[in-house]
């Protein structure tokens, strides 16, 4: 199954090639580089750096890609037309999302967000959203306004096994970032409620967590903190795709009070509080939220 939108199934092919060969290059780059910070102020792995350039040379180079920004850089890097002109788009990547878990050797994952606007740009300007979890396996799950699709990767080719993933209806699963001690009284008491409920998957990587969640229905959060109001996790590279994923496979996407997708951009790296999963879920953690 290709993706209709030709420069979107450009990117979607030149990712999931790319994907490979990331997941090869991992190995002997789990180190840090020399102190090296990213523009939120996190230490920068080896692979965080090479996987960030790898696409920034790949994605920057297709025919209708306007703009490439990430995670591990300061600015947006112009690559063409204006990304709010017809047929062009802007790509902001999260390169390697809970790379901290190359350490202990755990899951992690790759996040694009393809935008008809230039970045830092709303999340409802989103036409397709996907990520790659490197798992036991590779998987990648797409996003478009007409579908939401599973594949596997392996050796630079990409085999659909869902072409209409759909959040279960009955949640299973949870997962919450953050210290206890560090999450707001109201926040503290959903959760309290919630692990009455559903069963714990946290594993570091919010990639990893979502799928679960994609998986098996439930809710995926990182709260804002008291010593972070805005949480961690970043608007246009995590939040805006992850939401517009999840909203798209029937479930919703929050920030505390709004859809993620609703949420002005005032700066690329803005971080957000992030909330995905099933609707009803999702509504009583707004109406519990101070
Ligand atoms: O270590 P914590 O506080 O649980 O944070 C984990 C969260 O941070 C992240 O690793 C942030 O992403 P990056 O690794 O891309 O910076 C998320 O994947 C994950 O949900
Ligand atoms: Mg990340
Ligand atoms: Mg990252």
């Amino acid at each position: 199954m290709t993706v209709s939108d030709p420069v979107v199934e450009s990117i979607v092919a030149t990712l999931s090639r790319s994907a490979t060969e990331i997941r090869q290059g991992l190995v002997g780059r789990r180190n840090t580089v020399d102190d090296e910070e990213n523009p939120s102020g996190e230490t920068q792995l080896a692979a965080d750096i090479w996987a960030d350039e790898l696409l920034a040379e790949r994605l920057s180079d297709i025919d209708g890609v306007g703009q490439y920004a990430s995670e591990e850089q300061e600015t947006v890097l112009e690559c063409g037309d204006d990304p709010a002109s017809a047929d062009t788009y802007a790509v902001a990547v999260d390169p390697l999302d809970g790379s901290s878990n190359l350490t202990s050797n755990n899951a992690m994952g790759t996040i694009i967000g393809i935008y008809d606007d230039a970045l830092p740009a709303r999340g409802d300007r989103l036409v397709a959203a996907g990520y790659i979890l490197y798992g036991p396996i590779t998987t990648m799950v797409i996003a478009t306004d007409e579908t939401v699709s599973t594949y596997e990767l392996s050796g630079g080719e990409r085999r659909l096994i869902d072409r209409d993933v759909t959040l279960p209806t009955e949640p299973v699963v949870y997962g919450f970032g953050g210290r206890v001690p560090d999450w707001t009284d109201s926040f503290e008491s959903y959760a309290r409620e919630i692990e009455s409920e559903l069963k714990l998957r946290y594993g570091g990587a919010m990639i990893g967590d979502v799928n679960q969640v994609l998986t098996y229905g439930g809710i995926f959060g990182y709260p804002g903190l008291e010593s972070a109001p805005d949480g961690k996790l970043r608007l246009q590279f995590e939040g805006n795709p992850i939401g517009y994923i999840l909203e798209r496979a029937g479930g919703r996407s929050s920030d505390g009070e709004q859809s993620l997708l609703s949420v002005e951009p005032t700066a690329l790296h803005q971080r957000t509080p992030v909330f995905v999963g099933n609707d009803d879920l999702i509504e009583r953690l707004e109406s519990e939220l101070e």
